[in-house]
């Protein structure tokens, strides 16, 4: 049976846990680390099989697991992206932002590269990314268009120099226009979804992304719009928001846990 180590025990990182410790996923988590150690016990509070709290995010993958799951924030793949494959353990990244930073992206893949290891990037709060990848040297225009509720869009670093006030939001309003490369950076925790269209079809400089702050939502609604010499693709996905995490979209939660399934599972592979 897979061992797993869990980076990250927020509203991602709790289900997940779950989502072993019921069997759905057939693996073991052994081991924990999450920067708040409030937050890493009261998710162990709620598992049957207690995994081991440890003291730092780099002492997961020194533990004989076979992969770590990440689902913590950009930094913390920065932080240990490099470390994790270095001890050959498989990965898996939820906050995929991180590998927009092209130096970021290079170091990681050529690390799997050479310690033959596998990161996993879940396809996470949007659909159809198997489509882009297959027409993706046909593809002349990517767009996603991401609508949420101001509430959802608080404490991005966009707002540091931005004269919106998102409290004062009382109809549909774009709160930026510009790349995928721009919008991972300014909005870390929002628009992950925007890093997995790049990286899997024209990249992060030609891949434009929208943000609406709507009031009337209850909502995290991506529309993805893809174009090229293959013909036409439009995606809309209506995403419930997680009840603890309303940034987070339930889809990104089932996402994670179904390639957490299909890792520790011998089974047969649906799907591009
Ligand atoms: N790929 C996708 O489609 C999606 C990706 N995401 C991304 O997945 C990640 C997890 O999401 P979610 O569970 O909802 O977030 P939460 O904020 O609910 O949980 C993240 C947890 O990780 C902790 N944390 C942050 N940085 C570190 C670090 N460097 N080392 C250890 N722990 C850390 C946080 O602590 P604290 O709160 O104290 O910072 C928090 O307890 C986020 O980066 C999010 O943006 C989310 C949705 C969709
Ligand atoms: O969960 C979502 O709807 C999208 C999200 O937060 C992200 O991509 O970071």
């Amino acid at each position: 049976m897979k061992k797993i180590g869990l980076l990250g025990c927020g509203a991602i990182g709790t289900q997940i846990a779950l989502a072993i410790d019921s069997g759905k996923i057939p693996g073991m988590l052994t081991h924990v680390y999450d920067v708040s150690k409030e937050t890493a016990i009261e998710l162990v509070s709620k598992l049957n099989s207690k995994p081991e709290i440890v003291e730092n995010s780099h002492l997961l993958s020194s533990h004989s697991v076979n992969i770590i799951v990440e689902a913590a924030s950009q930094d913390a793949v920065k932080d240990v992206g490099l470390s994790v494959l270095q001890n050959k353990r498989d990965l898996m990244i939820m906050s995929v932002g991180a590998l927009l930073d092209e130096s970021i992206y290079a170091i990681l893949s050529d690390a799997c590269n050479h310690f033959k290891k596998t990161i996993y990037l879940p396809s996470g709060a949007i659909a159809g990314l198997d489509g882009i990848k297959s027409v993706k040297d046909e593809l002349e225009s990517v767009s996603i268009t991401t609508t949420k509720h101001p509430h959802s869009l608080k404490g991005a670093k966009f707002f540091e120099t931005s004269q919106i006030d998102l409290d004062a939001i009382c109809s549909p309003t774009t709160i930026f226009e510009g790349t995928a490369k721009q919008a991972v950076s300014l909005f870390p925790a929002n628009i992950n979804v925007a890093a997995l269209l790049s990286l899997s079809g024209i990249g992060s400089e030609k891949t434009i992304v929208k943000i609406i702050a709507d009031p009337d939502t209850d909502k995290n609604t991506h529309h993805i719009e893809a174009e090229g010499k293959f013909g036409k693709m439009n995606f809309t996905i209506e995403n419930f928001p997680d009840s603890n995490n309303p940034k987070t979209s339930r889809l990104a939660i089932l996402s994670a846990i179904e390639t957490l399934r299909k890792y520790c599972s011998d089974d047969i592979q649906i799907g591009t």
